[in-house]
């Protein structure tokens, strides 16, 4: 402790190793940092999750009866992102897989080019996947630390401003577990720190997936300790908040849960639940649509928007499934397909961004692959 005296005479104590003696980031790292991060959630824009690994596109190019290439993943992605400009007014973030960062289109210019020139930021996923905790009820950590910083420095170089680390909880018998939430608390808040360093700004994406029986009561309960976890490490981190996006789930009862409930009901649960636990200086919270219909990803958006909680933060979408599946059945891997399969891709995106400002109008004429609900069991890649 050093200790001296006030002009008035009070003894002053500090304690020599204040954490302010070693920032974290320069005040030009955190401008650039807050920045990008509100650029991506301005005025009802959100995020496209373009980054299903090789794995997971190929489970969903198989509901089309696809084969899963590297030429297959390249042309339904370059059919996304060569949309009328005009999607940057719903769109400020796209997520692409490692493999979709370095690919053309046809005619031979770089994806983050394109996406780039329209005033869209590019995301990069910087996780590896998920391994087993020995010892628990199946549950995981979230992989790719080793060597994140030299990934992180290279993609910054190669166009990317923001990244992505995905943790999964689940809700079962002793699930999560005090060590699932620690464990994927910690390293989500050392990911956040490495991406920052390297001035990409985090999304922070610890997903309570909606496998199981379980009400949405027992959903709130279980989101609020996982994030209350995860703000506490983020804290413990140095994590500059105002340089990051939260990619939570919503808070809904279990997949097999006999009990339904209106959007509305999903919505108070969800701003209550983010209300406790996330700190106003967070810029956006972006959802995942975590296998909800299109449809109801939509409606849920636009209910949370509308929900008389204050809500510091810009509410709005991390969408990948629910972004792009009547887009993919449009699609069906032809090539003549391509105006339906774009015009199906903006209609979500416009609908979505106007539920991030709450004013989604629900016509009832949705195509019925918007309607289907999008849940894979166990959905951990
Ligand atoms: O739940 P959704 O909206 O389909 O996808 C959410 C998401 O985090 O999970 C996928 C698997 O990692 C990613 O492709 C995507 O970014």
């Amino acid at each position: 402790m050093m200790s001296s005296r006030s002009q008035n005479g009070f003894r002053i104590t500090r304690p020599v190793t204040m954490a302010y003696q070693f920032p974290a980031l320069t005040p030009e790292q955190k401008k650039e940092l807050s920045e990008t991060a509100r650029r991506i959630v301005a005025n009802g824009k959100g995020i496209l999750a373009a980054d299903e690994s090789v794995g997971t596109m190929g489970s969903r190019l198989q509901r089309i009866k696809v084969e899963n290439t590297e030429e297959n993943r390249r042309q339904f992605r370059e059919l996304l992102f060569t949309v009328d400009s005009s999607v940057n007014q719903s769109i400020g973030g796209v997520i692409l897989f490692h493999e979709t960062l370095y690919q053309k289109d046809s005619q031979g210019k770089l994806f983050r080019d394109i996406l780039k020139e329209k005033g869209i930021v590019v995301g990069i996923k910087l996780d590896q996947g998920v391994a087993p905790l020995a010892g628990t009820n199946k549950e995981t950590s979230t992989q790719g630390l080793d060597g994140l910083s030299q990934r992180c420095a290279q993609y910054k170089k190669d166009g990317a401003d923001f990244g992505k680390w995905r943790a999964v909880l689940r809700i079962d018998n002793h699930c999560p577990s005090q060590l699932a939430i620690q464990e994927n608390a910690n390293t989500l808040a050392r990911y956040a720190s490495i991406c920052q360093q390297n001035g990409l700004v985090p999304i922070v994406e610890p997903e309570v997936i909606p496998d199981g029986d379980h009400d949405m009561e027992h959903c709130q309960y279980v989101t609020e300790k996982v994030l209350a976890a995860v703000y506490k490490a983020l804290n413990d981190h140095h994590v500059y908040l105002e340089g990051t996006l939260l990619k939570p789930n919503m808070v809904t009862a279990g997949h097999a849960c006999t009990k339904k409930y209106t959007p509305e009901q999903v919505a108070m649960a969800t701003v209550t639940s983010l209300h406790r636990t996330v700190p106003a200086a967070v810029p956006g919270i972006c959802f995942l649509s975590g296998g909800m219909s299109e449809e109801d990803a939509t409606l849920n958006l636009n209910a949370i928007n509308l929900c008389p909680l204050p809500k510091p933060w810009k509410l709005s979408f991390s969408y990948g499934r629910a972004l792009q599946a009547s887009a993919l059945a449009a699609w069906g891997g032809k090539a003549a397909n391509k105006k339906a399969t774009q015009e199906a891709f903006m209609k979500r995106a416009l609908a979505n961004c106007q539920a991030a400002k709450g004013q989604y109008v629900h016509t009832g004429s949705s195509g019925t692959a918007s309607t289907q609900s999008l849940f894979t069991a166990c959905y951990t890649y």
